[in-house]
């Protein structure tokens, strides 16, 4: 039986550099990855393919063939024709439709736990096709550490970036990415003037805050509730800066050290008890 963590995703900035002819969106964004917000993922090898979902969000996940690990082995499988698959248990800790890119963190373990199985290396082909094949978080997702990421997703650079930390927030709202994009309003082929995003210095926040998560304002229109999530982020004592995280409805926040953040997400649990939050690093 072998085990990977999923880490939640956070965009810690995310700018929308205009709209490709292919409907995708043109991103420069810093991603990191959360150290204690993680889904869990087993796979015992074998020749058939199954999966079993528990957890507290495991009903998010949907049906067994739609989830995102099972297209994933499905995508590796048919690029690596003789390769050894298996049954996995996935443990569903995070939520889902929440911007923490929770199924594609979820795809990216299953391929790193099936590139063990068939001792094939993560930048094997076969698994950056298979990757890119499932969704565009899934090739900063396999790494699971601080990064730049553009193009669709598909470009990741590892960066140098001290440990954050911080507390993640969800209304416990889902928010579906499509209609966030969507509500850009950018036509197929149309860039916008943007500049890129700032690359962490030796304090990484005041790059991150010198740069913006372009999805807030669709994602606001879409779910209020957002704009709530970051205003009480925002008003907590020591909170240096907050932000929502991919296409919503996650809000982090940033703090000085961990036992503030700590702190902070004790206030925060108090105000809204119904709300999913998490005091995490994020590295
Ligand atoms: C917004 C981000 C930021 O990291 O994260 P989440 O909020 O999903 O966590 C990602 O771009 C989401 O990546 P992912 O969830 O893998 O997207 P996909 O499955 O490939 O596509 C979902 C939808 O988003 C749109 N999409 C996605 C990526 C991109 N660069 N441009 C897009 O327009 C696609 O057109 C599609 O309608
Ligand atoms: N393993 C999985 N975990 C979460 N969602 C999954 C999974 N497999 C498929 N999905 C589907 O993917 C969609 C997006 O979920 P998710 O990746 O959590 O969103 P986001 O990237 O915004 O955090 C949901 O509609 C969900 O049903």
């Amino acid at each position: 039986m072998l085990r990977a963590r999923a880490p939640a995703k956070v965009n810690l900035t995310l700018h929308v550099l205009g709209r490709r002819a292919d409907g995708f969106h043109e991103l420069d964004s810093l991603v990191a990855f959360a150290g204690c917000a993680a889904d869990s993922l087993t796979l015992a090898p074998g020749a058939d393919l199954a999966i079993d979902v528990s957890g507290p969000f495991a009903d998010g996940a949907g049906p067994e063939a739609e989830n995102l690990v099972i297209k994933a082995a499905n995508a590796f499988g048919a690029r690596a024709r003789s390769a050894v698959l298996g049954r996995f248990s996935l443990v569903k800790r995070t939520p889902v439709a929440a911007g923490l890119g929770g199924g594609s963190a979820d795809a990216a373990a299953a391929l790193r736990l099936l590139a063990q199985v068939n001792g094939v290396a993560l930048n094997d082909p076969r698994l950056v096709e298979a990757a890119a094949a499932i969704g565009s978080d899934v090739a900063v997702c396999l790494a699971s550490r601080a990064a730049m990421m553009r193009g669709r997703g598909e470009r990741v650079t590892p960066v140098a970036m001290a440990p954050l930390a911080a507390v993640l927030a969800n209304p416990m709202r889902p928010v579906p990415t499509s209609i966030v994009y969507r509500g850009l309003g950018l036509q197929p082929g149309e860039m916008r003037a943007s500049n890129p995003s700032p690359e962490p210095g030796a304090d990484p926040i005041p790059a991150i805050a010198a740069g913006r998560n372009d999805l807030e304002p669709p994602a606001l229109a879409h779910e209020p509730a957002i704009g709530e999530a970051l205003a009480l982020m925002g008003a907590l004592e020591n909170c240096r800066l907050a932000r929502m995280s991919g296409s919503g409805g996650t809000v982090f926040g940033l703090f000085s050290d961990l036992r503030s953040a700590r702190t902070a997400a004790r206030a925060l649990r108090a105000a809204r008890p119904g709300w999913w939050i998490m005091p995490t690093t994020l590295r």
